[in-house]
């Protein structure tokens, strides 16, 4: 059993999630509308701990109207417990699940169990599979990724992704090292590509928002 999961991004037109320098405010303010509409209709909000470590991200619905039972469960895949303590996402504002794996230091771990749930999933890198299982099982049904290209790699090579959402910002980053849609550690042949099916795209503000379906 897994949740429905969309995974969403802004990138600029040559594919880039960030800078080469981490800076990513990529999204017009209308985009960022459409991005808390979206929390709004989730159960849960996913990043990797970098995008987390780069952005204290608060994952919950604040940019429009909403009540707190609006927002999202917040998840952090964090293999190493290294989530700070004083970081927004450990707030009161909505619930936060750590998943850890079971190398993780036991401080840590009992550290961050005081402010969230945590969840030990696999041995070195979080089991993105058994974690999956694990939040269908609290309820969790739509989830929403939000990075970042590692994490985004992971979901999609494990076959955990049904829906992705791009807002294309009409901006050029370049960089070698500049973070992409997807990184990690990619395919060799494009025939083992993902597939997707378009099924909506439209202007929105000065972003150009895709919308596709994931084959499987
Ligand atoms: N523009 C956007 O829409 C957007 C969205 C999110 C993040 N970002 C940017 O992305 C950057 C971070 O991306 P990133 O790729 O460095 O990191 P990430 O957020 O994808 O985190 C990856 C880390 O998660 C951990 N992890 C544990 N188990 C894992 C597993 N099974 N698979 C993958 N990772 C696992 C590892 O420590 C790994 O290094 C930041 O600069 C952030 O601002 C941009
Ligand atoms: N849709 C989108 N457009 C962007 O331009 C951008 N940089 C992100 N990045 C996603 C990442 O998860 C961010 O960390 C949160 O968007 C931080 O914002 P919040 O405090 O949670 O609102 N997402």
């Amino acid at each position: 059993m897994k949740p429905h999961v969309i995974l969403n991004a802004a990138m600029t037109l040559d594919g880039k999630i960030a800078t080469r320098t981490g800076s990513s405010e990529i999204s017009g303010k209308e985009d960022l509308i459409r991005v808390h509409k979206l929390r709004k209709e989730m159960d849960a909000i996913m990043v990797g701990i970098n995008t987390l470590l780069a952005d204290d991200p608060r994952l919950t619905v604040h940019k429009i109207k909403a009540d707190p039972e609006d927002n999202p469960v917040r998840i952090v895949v964090d293999s190493k417990a290294r989530t700070p303590l004083n970081f927004r996402i450990l707030n009161n504002d909505a619930p936060a699940i750590i998943a850890v794996t079971e190398n993780a230091d036991p401080e840590k771990i009992e550290a961050l169990e005081k402010k969230a749930t945590v969840l030990k999933c696999g041995k070195d890198r979080v089991d993105l599979k058994s974690l999956m299982d694990k939040l269908s099982k609290t309820g969790i049904k739509r989830l929403m990724l939000e990075g970042g290209s590692t994490l985004n790699y992971s979901m999609l090579e494990n076959g955990l992704v049904d829906e992705v959402r791009v807002c294309v910002a009409p901006m050029i980053a370049g960089g070698s090292n500049a973070k992409t849609l997807v990184d990690g550690e990619g395919i060799d042949k494009m025939k083992d590509a993902v597939k997707l099916k378009l099924k909506k795209s439209y202007g929105l503000g000065e972003d150009l928002i895709l919308e596709y379906d994931v084959i499987k």
